[in-house]
């Protein structure tokens, strides 16, 4: 005979610690739990989630699948729908920016592929469904736009400047504004004062994640963001090399200077596989970041090899192209998830207090 049926109560004590992905508060307190019924053996429930949790939608479900299994008598059948749910971020920082995280992606030392990482955290992130916008802060080398493949100048609609959509992805760069070579003489004040305005004066809308590709190595940038926003944190780029992973210490040492928590290390070009014989080359030394992510007692978020087709499709401004390449794809993904998740982890430990609207 068919096993002894659940009821609902015990279905709704189960689901009582499971934790919404983008606040970590339980599920039920925030009503996003929008139905459940329970047949004999079989549970459907239909949960409400928000586009910043969009990469964990998948392991949310799997998670409450497993939970209930191993919580309820007689491993039920469960099924789990995710709705859309819309949450807009509040304002921060006093400067009209809505972003529910504000990323910064640096490396301590140039030409370690930071900006090509900065894009794909952006495209990945896009893709999986949140809204992002990409500020490319380098005014050394603001080479965002090239790796989009995109010239188009912003243009200004009441006093606020638009930024230029690539995919869904809105994206300014000082770039698309100040001259060539004009801007590698600015110093504090200027830098300043053209950080500021991109993110006070830009139409970024509603955004759950705003990802700033830093400039390499200077402080100062990194002092002025600190002072304008709550930074959710750094993201730092190195390759496994031990010079730049020496100037991948201080870059944490500065951020950590600043009271910008590291939310993870990223080693890039971390091998080459010849597409000749398969055969594996450790060209910049091996494992070198991890080592060093475990040593500062920082979160390690994944490596990208060196492949032609990155470097080729940087060049052509099809870097949402990785996405679709799978010797690409699974290594920048990883990356992606790996920082969402160790976000959700984050406030999952120590969630924030629920603010109340006060009418
Ligand atoms: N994993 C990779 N495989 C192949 N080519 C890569 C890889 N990562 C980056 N590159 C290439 O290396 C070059 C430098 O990358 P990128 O501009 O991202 O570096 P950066 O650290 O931002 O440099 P800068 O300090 O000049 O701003 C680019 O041509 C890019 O396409």
């Amino acid at each position: 005979m068919s096993a002894a049926s659940i009821n609902r109560e015990q279905v709704d004590g189960a689901l009582k610690t499971i934790a919404d992905p983008e606040t970590g508060r339980p599920l039920w307190q925030l009503d996003q739990i929008r139905n459940i019924s329970v047949h004999g053996n079989e549970i459907e429930i239909t949960i409400a989630l928000t586009s910043y949790s969009a990469p964990l939608w998948q392991d949310t479900r799997e998670h409450i699948i497993e939970h209930l299994q191993s919580s309820l008598p007689d491993k039920p059948t469960v099924k789990v729908e995710i709705v859309p749910l819309d949450r807009p971020a509040e304002p921060i920082g006093g400067i009209g920016l809505t972003a529910k995280s504000v990323i910064a992606v640096g490396s301590g030392k140039g030409g370690v592929g930071k900006s090509t990482i900065a894009v794909a955290l952006a495209c990945g992130l896009q893709q999986s469904g949140c809204k992002v916008g990409l500020l490319d802060a380098d005014v050394y080398g603001p080479s965002v736009p090239h790796l989009l493949g995109t010239t188009e100048r912003p243009v200004a609609t009441d006093k606020k400047l638009q930024p230029i959509d690539v995919q869904g992805l809105k994206m300014m760069s000082m770039g698309l504004i100040v001259p060539p070579g004009e801007a590698v003489v600015w110093r504090g004040p200027m830098l300043h004062g053209a950080i500021t305005q991109f993110l006070r004066d830009t139409n970024w809308g509603d955004l759950d994640y705003l990802i700033i590709d830093m400039p390499p190595g200077t402080g100062d940038i990194s002092l002025t963001l600190s002072q304008l926003i709550p930074l959710t944190g750094a993201v730092i780029v190195c390759t496994p090399q031990d010079v730049a992973l020496l100037d991948a210490v201080k870059a944490v040492a500065m951020f950590n200077k600043v009271n910008i928590p590291i939310l993870g290390v990223v080693e890039n070009m971390s091998y080459f596989l010849c597409p000749d014989n398969g055969k594996r080359y450790d060209i910049f030394g091996s494992g070198g970041a991890r080592r060093k992510a475990e040593e500062l007692g920082v979160p390690f978020l994944g490596e990208v090899p060196i492949q032609i087709k990155i470097r080729e499709r940087g060049d052509a401004g099809d870097s949402f192209g990785n996405f679709a390449d799978q010797e690409a794809a699974p290594h920048f993904q990883r990356i992606c998830y790996s920082l969402t998740k160790n976000l959700a982890m984050q406030k999952a430990v120590n969630p924030p207090l629920p603010s109340l609207s006060v009418l």
